[in-house]
C-alpha cells in the first residue's frame, strides 16, 4: 500500500470537549477513518455525536487532544487555512439548511460561494460553467426538473437531496452528515442513504455520518461506532452485526438499569415515528410500499 492509502484521513486522538464544569461532551476520543470508508456514529441523544462531527471540520476547538483532518491538524489551524481545509469536507444536517425562498439551482450555487469573491445575488451573478456543474449535480440527485422551483415547495427528502447536491458543489474529499434522515420518513430515509452511499462510492468519499437508527446504521455502513456520554464504546465493522449485539454492547457499558431502558425507549420511539409516517404517507399516496416491506422496518428494530 502506498503512503496516501495507509494514512487516515479522520486521525482524532484524545479529543476531549468540555463546555463546563459539569458538560463534558467528549472524553478521551480516538478514532481513526481510512480514505473511502464509510462510518456511522451511534448514539443517544447527548452522547457526543454532533460535537464530534463538528470537531472534524473545526466548527469547535478542542479542550485537550487533537483533530487531523485529510493530514492537516484541524485543531490549530484559523483563518484561511481553517476556510481552505473546511473547502475540502462537505457537512449535510438534518434540517437540510436550505434558503427556502430562493430557487433549488440557487440554493445548489450557494455550495459554490466558498470558491467565489463576495456574496452573489440572483442566478445571472453566477458563472455559466457553475450553474453547469449545479445543473449536473441535480442530474445526479434526479432533481434536474426541480431546478428553477422555490426550494420550500420540496419534499423532505427531495430537500435533503439538494443539500446533498449543494454539498458537492465543494468537491470534498470527506462528507459529514449529522442525523440526516431522522426528519424523514422512512421511504425517503432509504433513498437519501442509497444515495449518499453511491455518491461516496462512485466519488472515492470518507463519510462520518451520525444517527440513531441502529438497523439502518448496520445495513449502510461500513464500521460502527458507539458514542456512550462523550466516550467511544463501541468500534467494529458492520458487517455481520446485529441489532442485539449492538445493544449487547450498549448493555455492556450502560451503568445503570435506567440506561439500558432509554436506549430501548428511544429505539421503541423511532419505530412508532417511522410507522406513523409511513402510515402518513401511505395515506396521502395508497400505492406507497407497506411499512412491513421497508427494510429499515423489519424485526430488526424490534426487541
Ligand atoms: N454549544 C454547547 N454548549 C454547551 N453544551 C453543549 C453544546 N453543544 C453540545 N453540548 C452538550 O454536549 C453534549 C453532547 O451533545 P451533542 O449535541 O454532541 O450530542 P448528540 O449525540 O449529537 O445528540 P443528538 O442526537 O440529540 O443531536 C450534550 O450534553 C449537550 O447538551
Amino acid at each position: 500500500m502506498t503512503e496516501s492509502l495507509t494514512t487516515p484521513v479522520i486521525d482524532i486522538a484524545g479529543l476531549t470537549k468540555r463546555y463546563s464544569e459539569h458538560t463534558t461532551a467528549l472524553n478521551a476520543v480516538d478514532l481513526r477513518v481510512s480514505q473511502g470508508e464509510i462510518v456511522v456514529l451511534l448514539g443517544l441523544s447527548g452522547s457526543g455525536k454532533s460535537t464530534l462531527l463538528r470537531h472534524i471540520n473545526g466548527l469547535e476547538t478542542p479542550s485537550e487532544g487533537s483533530v487531523g483532518v485529510l493530514g492537516q491538524p484541524v485543531s490549530r489551524l484559523s483563518g484561511a487555512k481553517l476556510r481552505g481545509l473546511r473547502s475540502r469536507v462537505g457537512f449535510i444536517f438534518q434540517q437540510f439548511e436550505l434558503v427556502g425562498p430562493l430557487t433549488v439551482l440557487e440554493n445548489v450555487l450557494s455550495g459554490a460561494l466558498g470558491a467565489l469573491r463576495g456574496p452573489r445575488l440572483g442566478l445571472f451573478t453566477y458563472p455559466a460553467a457553475l450553474k453547469r456543474k449545479a445543473l449536473g449535480h441535480l442530474e445526479r440527485v434526479g432533481l434536474l426538473d426541480r431546478a428553477y422551483q422555490r426550494a420550500d415547495t420540496l419534499s423532505g427528502g427531495q430537500q435533503q437531496r439538494v443539500a446533498i447536491a449543494r454539498a458537492l458543489m465543494q468537491d470534498p474529499e470527506v462528507l459529514l452528515a449529522d442525523e440526516p434522515v431522522a426528519s424523514l420518513d422512512p421511504e425517503s430515509s432509504m433513498q437519501v442513504m442509497a444515495l449518499i452511499r453511491e455518491i461516496a462510492a462512485t466519488d472515492g468519499l470518507t463519510v462520518v455520518c451520525s444517527l440513531h437508527q441502529v438497523d439502518l446504521a448496520i445495513s449502510w455502513a461500513d464500521r460502527i461506532v458507539g458514542l456512550r456520554h462523550g466516550e467511544l464504546v463501541l468500534d467494529t465493522p458492520a458487517e455481520g452485526l446485529t441489532r442485539a449485539e449492538v445493544m449487547e454492547i450498549y448493555g455492556r457499558v450502560a451503568t445503570s438499569t435506567e440506561e439500558l431502558e432509554a436506549v430501548d425507549r428511544e429505539l421503541r420511539t423511532e419505530l412508532q415515528q417511522r410507522e406513523q409516517a409511513q402510515a402518513e404517507s401511505e395515506s396521502r399516496d395508497p400505492s406507497a410500499t407497506p411499512a412491513q416491506d421497508q427494510p429499515s422496518a423489519r424485526g430488526e428494530f424490534v426487541s
